[in-house]
């Protein structure tokens, strides 16, 4: 048994390391977590889109699960990129069986706008994963999608955390307004009280992974022990510096910084 928090990434590759389970595993590190990862599919893309994925098949992902979870039990997971419905139905069984904190970020459409869920995986998203979740974390894209509302204004967001919880039976939601006008708004909701945080807008492209990196400090704050509001309070300290540090890499929309926030 080891002393280290550790968390888990079930997610996708991105070979530039600024997305996917790469940037989750830095995040963690970044955050003093022992990151694991088990891979959902390969992609190949870069800070200008996708070009092509190859989905892992749903039983080796069972493999690379059972693996992790009958040598050591992480304290929390993350589920990222999942392209298809039996992917999801596998990653199931795990939280069902492990109950460990699952913080799912609903990776639907890359930054690019290239697809990366397959529009039928979405039902068994919302009625076999958002059950099992202790957070939720979509942008506002996702919200919408998930809830079937179009979201242009608070009010709207306000509607969407209530369907998520209370509805969809999701411990708690996290809706990244970093899609919206103005200042970057992120909105909390438990089932009780909506809690806002908000940070000063970036201007800049350089926000590849942004929400990848967001939920794995997130999970790799929950592997702490932390709670959600504290864990929500870090990540969104992280991911603006990250954002306004970010090292210019590539010819697109470029990574975060994964190592620039010090704080607590
Ligand atoms: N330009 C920006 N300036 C400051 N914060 C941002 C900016 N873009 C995104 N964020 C923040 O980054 C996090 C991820 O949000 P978002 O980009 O909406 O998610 P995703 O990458 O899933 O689309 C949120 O905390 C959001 O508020
Ligand atoms: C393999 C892989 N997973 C997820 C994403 C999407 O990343 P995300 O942080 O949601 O946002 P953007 O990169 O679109 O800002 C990805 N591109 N690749």
């Amino acid at each position: 048994m080891s002393d280290l928090p550790i968390a888990l990434t079930v997610a996708g590759t991105d070979p530039t390391g600024g997305a996917g389970v790469f940037a989750d595993l830095k995040a963690m590190h970044s955050r003093d977590v022992y990151g694991m990862a088990a891979v959902t599919s390969l992609t190949a893309q870069n800070t200008m889109g996708v070009q092509d994925v190859y989905n892992i098949p749903a039983d080796f992902i069972d493999k690379e699960l059972n693996s992790i979870f009958s040598d050591e039990v992480p304290h929390a997971m993350k589920t990222g990129m999942l392209a298809e419905t039996d992917m999801m139905f596998v990653i199931a069984e795990y939280i069902r069986k492990y109950n460990i904190p699952y913080v799912m970020d609903p990776v639907m459409i890359a930054t690019s706008g290239d697809r990366l869920m397959t529009p039928e995986a979405m039902n068994t998203l919302i009625e076999t994963l958002i059950p099992l979740a202790s957070v939720v974390a979509p942008n506002l894209h996702e919200a919408a999608a998930i809830t079937g509302m179009k979201i242009t204004e608070e009010a709207d967001i306000h509607q969407a955390l209530k369907i998520i919880v209370d509805d969809m039976q999701a411990g708690s939601v996290i809706i990244k307004g970093g899609h919206l006008e103005g200042d970057a708004r992120d909105y909390l909701y438990d089932g009780q009280t909506i809690t806002t945080l908000s940070a000063k807008r970036i201007q800049t492209n350089q926000t590849h992974g942004t929400g990848c990196t967001f939920s794995a400090v997130l999970t790799a704050e929950l592997a702490k022990g932390r709670t959600i509001q504290q864990a929500f309070k870090t990540s969104k300290a992280y991911i603006t510096n990250a954002i306004e540090h970010s090292p210019g890499i590539g010819r697109g929309n470029g990574p975060v910084n994964h190592f620039s926030y010090k704080g607590e």
